[in-house]
């Protein structure tokens, strides 16, 4: 039986052992973490992580072939093919602070790895890393290999949070880079064949490592391209009366272009968009490409650019002032279907208008008031595009502006003004005309996601903004200087 060991128990670990457990019976899967939290979370009722569908997919094979352990070097030792899939979040401080990657996690991990080991292993990066991480990696263990031998293959995952399991059951493609090797060429065939167990050949890939590490930078540094391009037009037709919606879909139907990931919004969020763009910049600053560096940052600059945007509309069609006012904030998390926080332009948002004295009023379905006070509360690291939008208080003093409900109609009760940031679907049919009725006047709708019908919402008498679509009288009066 070949026995997987995977480092780090987190959005990506989780959910990808444990459709390889589902899907391989004849493998045993251990997940391993430092946390014992996550742990404990992992081999109880409560998923650490919301992700539609996956509460099933552990149920059956937890107890069977997968199981979750902060027994760590035990399950590394006996482990054939060991995934790490760490954070590699990026660096805060020292050298390249702020965009190259914080690889910490990763050498810890290959260093306990290369220290434990007792027999032949095949060690596998999962976690997102800058090209050329593997060369770093095999020179740690081969350096301390006691004889034994390691062959580091390149698996980057493609899953999107809120779509994980499906995403996992039906790949677009698997990735893997080897070395082209003869050891090299017969790991990459040992990992092939776990994945082959349910995904189609043809959708298994193989390249070298570097080709691998490189593409998932790329895949990421395009789809977050496609939405920072659908965002900078939105700014164009608000500004000449065209609707987003109509252009997106024009041209999306150009089939070299294609429809998806075209929805104009308040600005992506999550924890890998920006990080793994700045993680490119940093490789292409390294490399002596400064033209290339700034093309992928000028991404992350229009993202920034929106979220910018969407406070000073909000600010600017109130009088100029959110001093005092209550707004709602709809959705917290950086998209549906998902309870994670990390990046998501909610923080930037409500830190904007926090910024301007607003006391802002939450609710999400998903995110716990714990959570969201310490997103607010927590201070972004400076790097060469700030957002402006940061505050200068500190917990105590955003405490005191924020409250969090776990209802929209309680979270919008007394509020000038509506933001909805995240598009869970919800928030489409809620009974509007009730949320108006205890509003002050005139009440604001600002549609961060293009989720409401704003007609209907105009003949309830609302104002409404929606991103990249025709602005409402009142609107055009406040014109909002970004
Ligand atoms: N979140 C996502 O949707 C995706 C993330 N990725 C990449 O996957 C990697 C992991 O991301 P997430 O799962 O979101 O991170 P995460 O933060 O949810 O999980 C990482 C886990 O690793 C554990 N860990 C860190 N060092 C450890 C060590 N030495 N030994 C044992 N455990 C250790 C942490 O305690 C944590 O639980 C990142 O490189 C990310 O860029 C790739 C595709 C999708
Ligand atoms: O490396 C990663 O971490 C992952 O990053 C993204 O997945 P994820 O961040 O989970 O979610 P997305 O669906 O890509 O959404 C990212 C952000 O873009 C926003 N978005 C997405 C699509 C769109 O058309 N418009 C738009 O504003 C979403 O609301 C969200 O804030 C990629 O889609 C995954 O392929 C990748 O594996």
């Amino acid at each position: 039986m070949v026995k997987i060991c995977c480092i780090g128990a987190g959005y990506v670990g989780g959910p990808t052992m444990a459709v390889i457990a589902l899907k391989c019976p004849h493998v045993e899967v251990v997940v391993v973490d430092i946390s014992v939290a996550r742990i404990s979370a992992w081999n109880s009722e409560q998923l650490p992580i919301y992700e539609p569908g996956l509460d099933d997919v552990v149920k059956q094979c937890r107890g069977r072939n997968l199981s979750f352990s902060t027994d760590v070097h035990k399950h590394v030792r006996e482990a054939d093919i060991i995934f790490v899939s760490v954070n590699t979040p990026t660096k805060t401080r020292g050298l390249g602070a702020g965009k190259a990657a914080d690889l910490t996690y990763w050498e810890s991990a290959a260093r306990m790895i290369a220290d434990v080991s007792k027999s032949d292993k095949i060690v596998v990066e999962k976690s997102t890393v800058p090209v050329k991480t593997a060369e770093a990696i095999e020179k740690i263990l081969t350096h301390n290999s006691k004889g034994i031998n390691y062959q580091i293959l390149s698996n980057p995952e493609f899953l999107a949070e809120g779509t994980a399991i499906e995403d996992l059951f039906k790949p677009d493609r698997v990735l893997i880079g080897g070395r082209e090797t003869p050891g090299g060429r017969k790991a990459v065939q040992t990992l092939k064949e776990v994945y082959a167990n349910w995904v189609p050949e043809d959708r298994i890939l193989t390249t070298n490592l570097w080709s691998a590490e490189l593409s998932k930078l790329a895949a990421n540094a395009f789809l977050a391209q496609r939405i920072s391009s659908v965002n900078a037009i939105s700014a164009l037709c608000e500004a000449t009366g065209a609707d987003v919606s109509e252009v997106a879909y024009a041209v999306g139907k150009d089939t070299r272009i294609g429809p998806k990931f075209l929805n104009a919004s308040v600005g992506f969020g999550g924890s890998c968009f920006q990080k793994d763009i700045l993680n490119l910049v940093y490789i292409c600053e390294c490399n002596g490409l400064p033209e290339v560096a700034n093309y992928w940052k000028q991404v992350i600059k229009i993202n920034d650019y929106q979220k910018t945007r969407f406070v000073n509309r909000v600010v600017a069609s109130m009088f100029n002032t959110v001093s005092g006012k209550k707004i709602a904030v709809l959705g917290f998390a950086f998209k549906k279907d998902t309870g994670d926080t990390r990046e998501t332009p909610a923080i930037d948002v409500c830190k904007g208008l926090l910024g301007d004295k607003a006391t802002v009023s939450i609710y999400d379905p998903q995110v716990t008031e714990d959570q969201i006070q310490r997103d607010l509360a927590m201070n972004k690291f400076d790097w060469d595009h700030p957002i402006h939008l940061q505050p200068t208080s500190p917990t105590a003093a955003v405490a005191k502006q924020v409250t969090v409900t776990w209802d929209a109609y309680e979270a919008a009760k007394g509020a000038h003004g509506v933001c909805i940031l995240t598009e869970w679907d919800e928030f489409k049919t809620l009974d509007y005309e009730r949320i108006y009725q205890n509003m002050q006047k005139p009440a604001f709708v600002f549609d961060g996601r293009n989720v409401v019908d704003a007609a209907k919402l105009r003949e309830i008498g609302f104002i409404v903004y929606s991103i990249g679509k025709p602005l409402d009288a009142w609107l055009k009066d406040m014109p909002a200087v970004a």
